[in-house]
C-alpha cells in the first residue's frame, strides 16, 4: 500500500547541515520502491535564523512542524550566538512543546569499532533519558548578576506523573529484551527530595514487572562502571542531565559520539517524535567535510522503526554495521562525510 511519511527536517547549524544531508540520501535510497515515500519540508532554524530575525522557533513555525510524522534534526548551537540562546530557544523548546518525554539513546558496539577499552565485552544497553524536566526546566535565575554576591540557581524539577511515565517506559523496553535488566541511575545519597522519588517510583512500577531485575548506581559510580564494565548495563533510566553526561560518556567508550544516535519520543504518539545524532554542531570541525555522519544515519534507523518500518530500519542497521566493519579492516580509506553516505546509501539501496 503507497504511503507518505510526512517529515520536518530541521539541519539546523554547523555539522547539522553536513550529516542531515546524508541521513535523508540514505533515507531515500532504503525507501525507494518500497510504496513510501517521504515528503520533506525543509526548516531553516538555527543560528543563521537568529542572525536575520532574532528568532529560534517562531510559534507558527512549531505549529506546522506538528503536523508532521516526524522530525529529522542536525544539531544547533553556534559559536557566534550566546551559548543557550538556540539550545534553549530551538532545541528544548521542541523537545518540551512536543513532549518528548522519553529520550532514547542506544549505545552499541558495532562488531570492529575501535574502542578505549582494553576488554570491553558485549556492549549493547539502552540510555532512557528523562527529556522535559529535571534541571532544564529553566526554573531558577541570578541575582545581583556581575558582582562578589552572586547567587545564581537552577532549580530541577521531578514531578511523580513525569518519573512514572519515563520509568514505565524503561520498564517496558526492559521486559521486551532479553536481558531483561533495568539499572536506575540517580544520586539519592545527596539529591534527596528527586532521588528518592525516582527510587520509590522504580519500586512501585518494578513491581509491576516482576521478570525485570532492578540494579541502583550513583551516578559518580555508574561513570566507573561505563568504562571498566558497560556490559552491565541492559536498560538504564535517569535525569535529564545525568542522562545527557551518561550517554556522551556511553558514546565515547562505544566508537565515538560520530556513532551515537537519539530519538526523542513522545511514546503517546499525539506529536510527531523527533531523531538527531547525540553529538552537536561540532564548530571546529564544521564545514569541512570532516564529520561521520553515521550516528545521523543511525537515527533515521531510529526514525524508521518508530513509524513501524522496521525491515528498513533493519536494512539501514545492517549497513552501518557492514561499513564499521569495511573501517576496521582498513577497507574503507579517508572519506569525506559525503563520501561515507554515499556508501551507505548505495548499501541499503
Ligand atoms: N543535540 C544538539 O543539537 C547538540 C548536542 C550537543 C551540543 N550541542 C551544541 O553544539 C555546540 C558544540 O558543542 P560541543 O563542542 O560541546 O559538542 P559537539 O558534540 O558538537 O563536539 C564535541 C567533539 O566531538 C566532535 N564531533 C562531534 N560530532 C562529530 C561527528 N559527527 N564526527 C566527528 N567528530 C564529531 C567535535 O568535532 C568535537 O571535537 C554547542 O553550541 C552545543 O551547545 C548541540
Ligand atoms: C544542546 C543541549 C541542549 C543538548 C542536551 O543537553 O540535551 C545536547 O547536549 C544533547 O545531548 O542533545
Ligand atoms: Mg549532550
Amino acid at each position: 500500500m503507497a504511503d507518505t511519511v510526512r517529515l520536518a527536517v530541521i539541519p539546523g547549524d554547523g555539522i547539522g547541515q553536513e550529516v542531515t544531508a546524508e541521513a535523508l540520501k540514505v533515507l531515500s535510497a532504503v525507501l525507494e520502491g518500497s510504496g513510501t515515500t517521504v515528503a520533506t519540508t525543509e526548516y531553516d532554524l538555527g543560528a543563521r535564523l537568529y542572525h536575520r530575525t532574532g528568532e529560534t522557533l517562531p510559534d507558527s513555525v512549531l505549529e506546522e512542524v506538528r503536523g508532521h510524522d516526524a522530525i529529522l534534526l542536525g544539531a544547533v548551537g553556534d559559536p557566534g550566538v550566546p551559548s543557550g540562546v538556540l539550545e534553549r530557544g530551538l532545541l528544548l523548546k521542541l523537545r518540551f512543546a512536543l513532549d518528548h518525554h522519553v529520550n532514547l539513546r542506544p549505545s552499541k558496539l558495532f562488531p570492529g569499532v575501535a574502542t578505549p577499552l582494553a576488554d570491553p565485552g558485549d556492549i549493547d544497553f539502552v540510555v532512557v533519558r528523562e527529556g522535559t524536566e529535571g534541571p532544564y526546566v529553566g526554573n531558577g535565575g541570578a541575582l545581583r548578576v556581575g558582582t562578589p554576591h552572586e547567587i545564581a540557581t537552577e532549580v530541577s524539577v521531578n514531578t511523580a506523573f513525569g518519573v512514572e511515565r519515563v520509568v514505565r517506559d524503561a520498564f517496558a523496553r526492559a521486559a521486551a529484551r532479553p536481558r531483561k535488566k533495568l539499572t536506575l541511575v540517580h544520586k539519592h545519597n545527596v539529591l534527596v527530595h528527586a532521588g528518592h522519588l525516582w527510587r520509590r517510583t522504580v519500586e512501585a512500577v518494578g513491581a509491576q514487572f516482576p521478570d525485570v531485575a532492578v540494579d541502583y548506581l550513583h551516578v559518580d559510580a555508574a561513570t566507573i562502571f561505563l568504562v571498566t564494565d558497560p556490559a552491565r548495563f541492559d536498560v538504564v533510566v535517569t535525569d535529564n542531565l545525568f542522562g545527557d553526561i551518561l550517554t556522551d560518556l556511553a558514546a565515547a567508550v562505544t566508537g565515538g559520539i560520530g556513532l551515537a544516535a537519539s530519538g526523542n519520543v513522545n511514546p503517546d504518539r499525539t506529536t510527531p517524535s523527533m531523531f538527531e545524532p547525540v553529538h552537536g554542531s561540532a564548530p571546529d570541525i564544521a564545514g569541512k567535510q570532516l564529520a561521520d555522519p553515521t550516528a545521523a544515519v543511525l537515527s533515521v534507523a531510529l526514525l524508521l522503526e518508530h513509524l513501524g518500518h522496521t525491515g528498513a530500519a533493519a536494512r539501514v542497521d545492517a549497513a552501518v554495521t557492514a561499513d564499521l566493519a569495511r573501517r576496521a579492516a582498513g577497507e574503507a580509506g579517508r572519506r569525506t562525510t559525503a563520501e561515507v553516505g554515499d556508501a551507505l546509501a548505495a548499501a541499503v539501496s
